[in-house]
């Protein structure tokens, strides 16, 4: 095996490997270095940390086309491990039949169109919500400040997902059980998205010098513990007769019956937990950092705004609400979206994926255990794909067949091949319809003393890429 060589990459110092060159913005470092690298770069993070990076979309081809089973487990670090996390998370699960039954379950339940169509009235509810919280956020702030838009869009997504799943508002100020649920869930985002030491040094994993074991075990427990309390209340409300009609995410994990052959019998209380612990991990950021950056792209460039609204206003006009239903009919806001997605994949690696064995790909030689990262970011801005990559021109979009579903290589802000993005349906409907609302009852401006060309375009790296200072706008009543 040993003919073939390793990726190449830079040499790096002797124990640390690479982890002093990379920054707070990863994607864009290892971006640069592909003029000198190549399509594969190889990198290596303190002792035992193996990275190979794809970083062209003619590489990502040949590894969701031609290398796709390989390269299909997921890296488990020391955090995930706390409470037992991954042994039940989908987006952390070995490949193997419990991960597939988890995606079919979640697919046929949760993110079939068909289901996400009978729950049009959820989300319409949490999007009423967000804009009046906004209404009020900008009476009260003082004139010409702006307010931080995305926490309200955080909010609305939080609660959507908190209503499919379980029927209940999480985000609510009012509720203290609901706030707890919220703070606890922010915590594990927060410290999910840090490098840990103790990945990159196993030996000193014992110490958790970073404390993000510890932290970790407090609010993932705090959110487990709350989550056993509503998991009681329904099993009482079921037994009593005085559940909802409408069957959500948590009674169908809890009447679930299954073959016990390539799918259990039933679910534990555990594999419920984790399950819907993972949807709101992984479905709320990414989806408002996603509304967050178009809006910002938006307020960066006038005459795109311009378009934009002047596309709602044909559509929806003034004297009704913005729905989901008008999202097909609006193209030029499909194309913002695309365009933000392209040049701001709010997971710029997609998530990190580990070769179950020894492989060759691309002429090279890829150990048993090595982290594969698909620099989606890269890839969005890559010449060879992208004519002036660099631009935001959503009218590249128009007229075009390119789409987000994992079948164009150079646009893959959802990943692509057996692990991409199972909830993209309804995420996809989620941020037209947030942004779509956004844009429809507000008119936006910059705050006083900024100007589009000010705008702080930098990410910071957490769980998910955001803006490193979030934007800051001005709603007027459109
Ligand atoms: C704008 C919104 C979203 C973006 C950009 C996004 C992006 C992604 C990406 C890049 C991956 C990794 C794909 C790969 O490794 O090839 C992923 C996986 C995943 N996403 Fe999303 N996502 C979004 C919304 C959602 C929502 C709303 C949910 C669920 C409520 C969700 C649930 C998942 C799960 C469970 C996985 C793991 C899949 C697996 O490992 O098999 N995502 N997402």
């Amino acid at each position: 095996k040993c003919s073939y060589k390793l990726p190449p990459g830079p040499p790096g110092l002797p124990i640390f490997g690479n982890m002093f060159e990379l920054g707070t913005e990863p994607y864009k470092k290892m971006a640069c270095l592909k003029e000198k690298y190549g399509p594969v770069l190889w990198l290596k993070l303190g002792t035992s940390c193996n990275i190979m990076v794809v970083q062209t979309a003619e590489a990502a081809a040949e590894l969701f086309k031609n290398h796709d089973t390989c390269f299909a487990n997921r890296a488990w670090g020391d955090i995930p491990q706390v409470h037992n996390y991954c042994q039940a998370s989908p987006a952390l699960a070995l490949y193997g039949p419990f991960w597939r039954f988890q995606r079919r379950i979640c697919t046929v339940e949760m993110f079939v169109n068909k289901k996400i169509n009978e729950t049009v009235a959820i989300r319409r509810k949490c999007v009423d919500n967000m804009l009046k919280w906004i209404e009020k956020a900008a009476n009260s702030a003082e004139k010409g400040s702006g307010i931080e838009v995305t926490r309200f869009v955080f909010l609305a997504t939080f609660n959507m997902l908190g209503n499919l799943i379980m029927s209940k508002d999480l985000a609510d100020p009012e509720s203290e059980e609901a706030s707890e649920f919220f703070n606890a869930m922010k915590g594990m985002m927060e410290w999910a998205g840090l490098t840990n030491v103790s990945d990159l040094f196993p030996f000193l994993r014992r110490f958790d010098l970073q404390s993000l074991r510890k932290k970790m075990t407090r609010d993932m427990g705090k959110a487990m513990e709350i989550m056993s309390i509503f998991i009681k209340e329904r099993e009482e409300e079921r037994k009593k007769g005085t559940a909802e009609k409408r069957k959500d995410f948590l009674d169908v994990l809890l009447e679930f019956e299954g073959t016990g052959k390539d799918e259990p019998a039933k679910l534990s209380e555990h594999q419920i937990k984790v399950l819907i612990l993972e949807m709101f991990l992984a479905g709320s950021e990414t989806t408002s950092n996603s509304v967050e950056w178009a809006l910002t792209e938006l307020l960066r460039h006038p005459e795109a705004m311009t378009k934009v609204k002047t596309e709602i206003s044909k559509v929806v006009g003034p004297n009704r609400k913005f729905e989901e239903s008008d999202i097909d009919n609006l193209s030029y806001m499909q194309a913002v979206i695309k365009e933000s997605l392209r040049l701001h994949p709010p997971l710029p690696f997609l998530i990190p994926r580990e070769t179950s064995q020894d492989t060759k790909f691309m002429g090279y030689y890829v150990p048993k255990g090595t982290r594969v990262l698909v620099n989606a970011w890269a890839i969005g801005r890559d010449p060879e794909c992208w004519n002036d990559p660099m631009s935001f021109k959503p009218e590249r979009f128009l007229g075009s067949k390119l789409d987000v579903k994992g079948q164009h290589y150079e646009l893959i802000p959802f990943g692509a091949g057996r692990r991409m993005c199972f909830g993209l349906p309804l995420g996809h409907r989620m941020m037209h319809f947030a942004l779509g609302s956004l844009l429809h009852k507000f008119n936006w401006e910059l705050p006083d003393g900024v100007s589009p060309k000010s705008i702080n375009m930098n990410g910071s790296m957490g769980m998910t890429a955001r803006k490193r200072d979030s934007i800051k706008a001005v709603p007027k009543k459109a």
